[in-house]
């Protein structure tokens, strides 16, 4: 369709579709405005399939994760990273950030360990990053590492082992608060280990124990929150760690509250039948940050790439019903190497920005009204009505005043991308 077309169908969409949320008492102009401001933290690692830079090494190995597909055009490198990133952030709506490891560290060639990391490594990300007018945020690596190799980090019965990934994430703490500082946002650091077991651990307690002496040491140094936020991710098992995980969601849930430091729930780290959406409400009570991972539990897989289901749009719902915007940092969090990468940022992106619209047009008051005074049949038809107003309407409209593609637009980019960019990379 032609482009002056599609505009002007666009904002005839979108005068109905205000005219229709208005009479729910939904204001779309102020909706639109606040999803503006909303950050979402793109993932480095689904770039090059969590391979990372460092050298003789660029493969993901261990950790219990996987990428698996074998598309062409992975980024080798960190130039090649970045314009693969900048291009997906030219096809979403908003301004976002970006989520690095430290493995993604730039050392010019040269073998720079874990433990001697520094922000000089990250220099060519910071330029970018400043470049594009966006926030950081960072990880320390515990995976494709010999020192991980034996399933045990930082809660490993070693403690040369032990020491070494303390060391690890002391200095990627300083790093991220330096990145904070420097791009003038909080970086959040996440600390995620791997470390379980395949088989039935006779001591569960022990390599508890050792964790949690490792953070207490690994945070004893505090940072301006205005320049770092701490997070632990939690997760049930791993390919390797079917039996036990150290860093379990009581693990985590107990650390994270007792330090008063971020908790990241990953969507794809629960019960299959468990979702994080319903845990908003009772740890907000308690932590003064949650760090949400959008991810996608496929059986074993906790990370395919985000889609616009059920679970998501739950928990954008529960987001918008604790008024929880300033209290939560969302990032994505899935590693597909089946399909272009680029689309699998954008679709993962898209798709949970369109979930918090959706939820952000929910007249939860209303809904909260009829609650309280006991009318749930009315609740429950608000709720089903809900479902088909013309919320595509508004996502277009979003996307237009944003200056990205409207619909299925950016496949149009991402293919010329891929003729001249990605196709003409190596394997
Ligand atoms: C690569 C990341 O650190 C990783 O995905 C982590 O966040 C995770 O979810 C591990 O399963
Ligand atoms: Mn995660």
């Amino acid at each position: 369709m032609n482009h002056t077309i599609l505009e002007a169908k666009v904002r005839d969409g979108y005068q109905t579709a205000r005219e229709i949320y208005a009479a729910y008492g939904v204001d779309t102009d102020q909706v639109l405005d606040q999803l503006a401001g909303v950050q979402i933290s793109l993932h480095c690692w689904q770039g090059d399939d969590v391979g990372g830079f460092e050298a003789g090494a660029g493969e993901l190995s261990g950790g219990g994760i996987l990428a698996t597909g074998n598309y062409p055009g992975k980024a080798r490198n960190g130039e090649e990273l970045r314009q693969d990133l900048g291009t997906a952030l030219g096809l979403i709506p908003g301004k976002h950030r970006v989520n690095l490891h430290a493995s993604y560290a730039e050392t010019g060639g040269d073998f720079v360990e874990r433990d001697q990391l520094t922000i000089d490594l990250f220099q060519n990300w910071l330029a970018w990053a400043e470049g594009q007018g966006i926030g950081l945020d960072f990880n320390p690596t515990f995976f494709s590492h010999p020192k991980a190799a034996a399933g045990f980090t930082l809660s490993s019965r070693d403690p040369a082992i032990r020491s070494f990934w303390i060391r690890h994430a002391q200095c990627c703490r300083e790093i991220a608060a330096r990145m904070g500082a420097r791009l003038g946002s909080p970086c959040v650091n996440n600390i995620w280990v791997p470390d379980g077991s395949k088989d039935l651990p006779a001591d569960r307690l022990v390599h508890r124990q050792l964790l949690k002496e490792s953070l207490d040491e690994i945070l004893a140094v505090s940072y301006d929150r205005a320049q770092l936020v701490d997070a632990v991710e939690s997760k049930l098992f791993g390919i390797g760690s079917e039996s036990y995980v150290v860093g379990s969601h009581e693990f985590y849930m107990g650390y994270g509250l007792s330090r008063q430091i971020a908790i990241c729930l990953d969507m794809g780290h629960f019960h299959p039948t468990e979702s994080i959406a319903d845990k908003l409400s009772a740890l907000l009570l308690f932590a003064p940050h949650l760090l949400l991972h959008v991810s996608r539990g496929v059986r074993w897989d906790s990370d395919h790439v985000v889609i616009l289901n059920d679970d998501l749009i739950a928990l954008a719902h529960e987001i918008k019903r604790c008024d929880a915007w300033n209290r939560i940092s969302l990032a994505l969090d899935f590693f597909d190497a089946s399909i272009n990468r680029i689309s699998a940022w954008v679709i993962g992106a898209r798709a949970t920005l369109k979930a918090l619209l959706y939820a952000m047009l929910e007249p939860t008051d209303r809904l909260a009204a009829e609650e309280a005074r006991g009318n749930l049949g009315n609740r429950l038809a608000l709720l089903e009505e809900l479902k088909t107003l013309p919320f595509g309407a508004v996502w277009h409209q979003y996307c237009l005043t944003q200056n990205v593609p409207v619909g299925t637009a950016w496949l149009d980019h991402v293919a010329a991308y891929e003729r001249d960019v990605l196709a003409k990379r190596g394997r």
